[in-house]
């Protein structure tokens, strides 16, 4: 495991929160809601997260040279000449549907064994072993939440829609970063010179810092470049899962870098999304760094994350 932590972050978080509450009360202070510390506490900590990737390079570095580096860059060429409005909408009108497929959330993590994902630099491996991975680091700091262990496991699950039981969809319009469509692309977006040839930019109803939305309107109101993140939203919101708000956030926008990362499109959020990005952020970390090629042991683990699945979700659901 590739996140190494002394204490568990979480009880490191709870002696602070201890004598941060403290320090309120003696200070006459007016009571914070407990998650604003909590946050505040596990970001003042933070965990021990690597340098380097499995091929010796920084984290999302998309300059360096590496065999991945032309595999990605043409990954990014393909998806943002064509993830435009209208392909977008056609694409959430097709899969929310959810009549591809019929299985469980753990048949699913198997079928992802064999997927590749070529927009990413730091890891090649097949993708069950980020998910455990992730799942895994994130359970260390956070013992006692269960939800974010699962989130974890089944955020990146939409990447089955590469497979020809989901449609066989290009990697373009699976993997990689997410952006707003429908408003102009941010310039921290990575490779942001491909979207010259995207036709949207063509289009000047989609060229203001708002586009077709308006200021604050809130992100479940804003067209976000189709992929894993969107579908596996839909996934868990059409079969009923009792997972936490904060979950389906965080699986709808854990790839929107230029938001959790770079701090663009902020004028898009409402409070409610300020409020969920706190743990989008946290998520994020064990989702980047706790890429590595130490394999976690998926027989031992997997009575647990059965169990959560159990909890959070009906045996069998419609992709
Ligand atoms: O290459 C990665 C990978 O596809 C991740 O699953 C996604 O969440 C990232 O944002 C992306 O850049
Ligand atoms: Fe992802
Ligand atoms: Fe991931």
């Amino acid at each position: 495991m590739a996140v190494a932590v002394g204490q568990p972050l979480l009880a490191q978080v709870e002696e602070k929160l201890a004598y941060d509450t403290k320090e309120l009360v003696l200070n006459g202070g007016c009571q914070v809601p407990e998650m604003e510390l909590v946050v505040a506490a596990a970001a003042a900590i933070g965990f021990d997260a690597p340098e380097i990737n499995s091929f010796g390079n920084s984290f999302r570095d998309y300059e360096a040279e590496s065999e991945r580096k032309k595999i990605v860059e043409e990954f990014y060429r393909q998806n943002h000449v064509n993830q435009t409005v209208d392909f977008v909408k056609m694409m959430r009108e097709e899969y929310v549907k959810m009549d591809k497929a019929e299985m469980s959330i753990w048949e699913c993590c198997e079928l992802l064994n064999t997927v590749v994902d070529e927009s990413d630099p730091d890891l090649d491996e097949p993708q069950i072993e980020h998910l455990l991975q992730t799942a895994e680091a994130i359970r260390m700091d956070f013992p006692s939440h269960d939800w974010l262990h699962l989130t974890a496991l089944i955020h990146d699950l939409g990447k089955v829609l590469v497979h020809h039981r989901f449609g066989g969809l290009p990697q373009w319009a699976v993997v990689g970063d997410t952006f707003p469509v429908g408003c102009a692309f941010d310039e921290s977006i990575i490779h942001h010179r491909f979207f010259r040839e995207n036709p949207d930019c063509n289009n000047p109803a989609y060229n203001t810092q708002c586009g077709i939305y308006s200021e604050g309107c809130g992100l479940e109101n804003v067209l976000i470049s189709w992929g894993h993140d969107d579908y596996m939203y839909l996934v868990a919101k059409e079969n009923g899962t009792t997972l936490p708000p904060a979950a389906l956030f965080i699986i709808r926008f854990h790839s929107f870098y230029a938001l959790h990362n770079a701090g663009a499109y902020m004028h898009l959020l409402n409070e409610e999304d300020k409020e969920n990005m706190k743990w989008l952020k946290i998520f994020n970390k064990y989702d980047l760094y706790s890429k590595s090629r130490v394999r976690v042991d998926v027989e031992r683990v997997k009575p647990y994350y059965l169990s959560l699945i159990n909890k959070y979700f009906p045996p069998k659901l419609r992709w």
